[in-house]
Formats: C-alpha cells, sequence, structure tokens
C-alpha cells in the first residue's frame, strides 16, 4: 500500500498510519509490528502498563525517534524520509512539560511558537486573536502576562497543550497530557481535543486515565509488551444492546444480517448487537421472537472499559 500517491479522495488517506512499526534498543525489542491507523475526525487513546511502548511509539509516530522496521505516516507524508512536509499540519506535546523559555511571557512563548509554525509549509497564519483563544481554552488568560517561570507544572502542562492546537493541526499527538493535572485541567485538555477531532482534526493521545477516556475517545488501542494487543472501537461498544435469550449463538445468526443491525454476537447468556438506534431495540426483539426466541431480559450492555482493559492485560 502507497500513501505517497495523490489519493482522489484526501479524506480517505489516514491522518496517522502506524504500518508494521518495531523498535529495537540494542538487543531489546520494545516495539513489536504495531499496526494503528487514526482518520480526520478521530480521537485514540493510546493505553497500556508502564513500560509498555507509549512513549516510544509516540516519539516514533512524531519522527523524533526512528523505527528498526515499518513505516510512519502523516497525512500520507513518510515522517521519517519527508519530515518537514509530514510535520506541517502536527501539533505535538512529547516531552510533558513542553520546553517554554521560562523568563518569556506565557503569550510571548505563545507568539514565538506561532512564528515558528507560520514557517512550515501551507502553514495559515496564527493571529493574536487565536494566541488569546487557546490561552482562554486552558484557562490561562490571568496567567498570560506572567513568565512562564512563574507557572505551576500544571501550567506549564496546559501551556504545552495550548502550544499544540495553536496552529489548528490536521494531526495532534500528545502523550499523557493529563499525567498530574487536577480535574478542571484534565476537563479542559479533553474540550480541547474534542473540539478538535470535531472540527476534523485527528487525534492521538496516551494515558492511563480509562474512565476519562472511555468518555470521550473514539478508538482505544491497548499496548502491552510492544504490541497493540486490542483496538477497541468505543463508539459501537456504547452503542451495543444485550438480550438475554437461551441460544445466544443462534440468536445472533438471526440478527446478524437484517439491515439495521451492524453486527452482532453471542457472550452466553446474551446475544449482543450493535444498532443503528434506540428505536431499533423492539425491531431486534421482534425478529428475535420471530425467529423463535424467547427474550427474557432487554437492555443496553453498558460496557466499562476498566474491566474490559483487566481483562485484555491480564488475559
Ligand atoms: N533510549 C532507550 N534505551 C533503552 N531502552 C529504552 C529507551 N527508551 C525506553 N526504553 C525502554 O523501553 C520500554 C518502553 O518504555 P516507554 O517509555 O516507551 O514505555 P511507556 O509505555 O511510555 O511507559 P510509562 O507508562 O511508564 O510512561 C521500557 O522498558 C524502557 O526502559
Amino acid at each position: 500500500m502507497s500513501f505517497e500517491q495523490p489519493s482522489p479522495d484526501a479524506n480517505r488517506i489516514p491522518a496517522i498510519a502506524a504500518i508494521g512499526v518495531s523498535k529495537r534498543y540494542g538487543r531489546h525489542a520494545i516495539l513489536e509490528d504495531v499496526h494503528l491507523t487514526v482518520r480526520s475526525g478521530e480521537v485514540y487513546a493510546l493505553t497500556g502498563p508502564n513500560g509498555a511502548g507509549k512513549t516510544t511509539l509516540i516519539r516514533t509516530l512524531t519522527g523524533l525517534a526512528f523505527p528498526t522496521g515499518g513505516q510512519v505516516y502523516l497525512l500520507g507524508q513518510n515522517v521519517h524520509d519527508k519530515g518537514s512536509r509530514a510535520r506541517a499540519h502536527l501539533g505535538a506535546v512529547v516531552e510533558a512539560p513542553a520546553k517554554f523559555y521560562p523568563r518569556f511571557t506565557g503569550q510571548d512563548n505563545l507568539t514565538h511558537h506561532a512564528h515558528l509554525a507560520a514557517m512550515a509549509p501551507g502553514a495559515v497564519p496564527v493571529g493574536r486573536d487565536r494566541i488569546r483563544d487557546v490561552l482562554a481554552q486552558v484557562e490561562l488568560t490571568h496567567m498570560a502576562h506572567r513568565p512562564v517561570a512563574d507557572y505551576s507544572l500544571g501550567q506549564r502542562q496546559r501551556l504545552g497543550v495550548a502550544a499544540a492546537i495553536l496552529a489548528r493541526p490536521r494531526v495532534l499527538i500528545l502523550d499523557e497530557p493529563t499525567s498530574g493535572l487536577d480535574p478542571l485541567g484534565i476537563s479542559l485538555i479533553h474540550q480541547a481535543v474534542s473540539d478538535l477531532a470535531a472540527a476534523g482534526g485527528a487525534v492521538l493521545l496516551s494515558s492511563h486515565h480509562l474512565r476519562e477516556i472511555a468518555g470521550y475517545a473514539h478508538t482505544v488501542g491497548i499496548l502491552s509488551s510492544g504490541r497493540i494487543v486490542d483496538t477497541v472501537d468505543l463508539r459501537a461498544r456504547q452503542r451495543a444492546y444485550r438480550f438475554r435469550v437461551t441460544d445466544p449463538a443462534r440468536a445472533a445468526d438471526a440478527l446478524r444480517d437484517l439491515p439495521f443491525v451492524r453486527a452482532a454476537s453471542a457472550r452466553t447468556p446474551y446475544v449482543l448487537a450493535d444498532l443503528r438506534s434506540d428505536q431499533d431495540v423492539p425491531r431486534a426483539w421482534a425478529a428475535l421472537t420471530d425467529a423463535g426466541h424467547a427474550v427474557y431480559e432487554a437492555g443496553p450492555d453498558l460496557f466499562d472499559l476498566q474491566e474490559y482493559y483487566r481483562g485484555r492485560i491480564e488475559a
């Protein structure tokens, strides 16, 4: 598969694509055959135990580290062969907290970032209004004219995210952007990330905060010992309904081909169905009854990412 060819439909090119990425330090394998894709408008959360390789993967995705094998493409450009073109639309915080000039104010640091961003090929200029807006978005307006040396660690972290989103990047990559932040800081970062994705940006971030991830990420990649052991489509999980029946496997067969059922599977004693909307629940129930199944219970299949993660990591 080549991402270098111009595509008739640019939106079909993944914003981030890792293809068979591996990384070794000496004889020690840190990443093994990692494949992942993040599309425009998607928030992809990378999680996994300490030492799983998340930071190494993020450094490789942003071009800061070179893979031993495989390739990484940002918007179709190989980040290790065509670094400046690939990173032209990238905003990132990889080393936390991001580096700033401590004696400059937060606003002056962002102005400096805006000048740097303006040098990228195809850059859209960042005006003063935008700087004011991002400072407000991370609730640092009151600190805008104070030197960064006066900022707390959490405030510096928020300024780092403000700098990363300043030029409205089409791709945003953040390594643990919420670690060490207070609850307000965490929700500000989540809102900023969600807004960028809603405007069509692609976001990949790493986090250990599973409960929060479950609230706003679309996809969760679980990295364990350098491998993506699972990719969870949270939207599909949260759309799932379950019906308690006596023969879940046969009930899944009865549902699978119906036009309003995206997917169906058995998890004894339930048949799970990914339905297009709530209104399809009675239709699915009727279809099961028509196929001879007695339905004893029906309702949303509440997905517990924390529980699921524990199962995948301990499996
Ligand atoms: N420069 C390096 N040289 C040798 N080994 C390294 C290097 N950088 C990272 N490692 C090793 O790679 C493994 C993965 O580290 P990494 O920091 O990517 O994990 P992580 O998933 O981000 O962990 P955490 O959740 O604790 O931040 C660890 O065993 C680490 O010791």
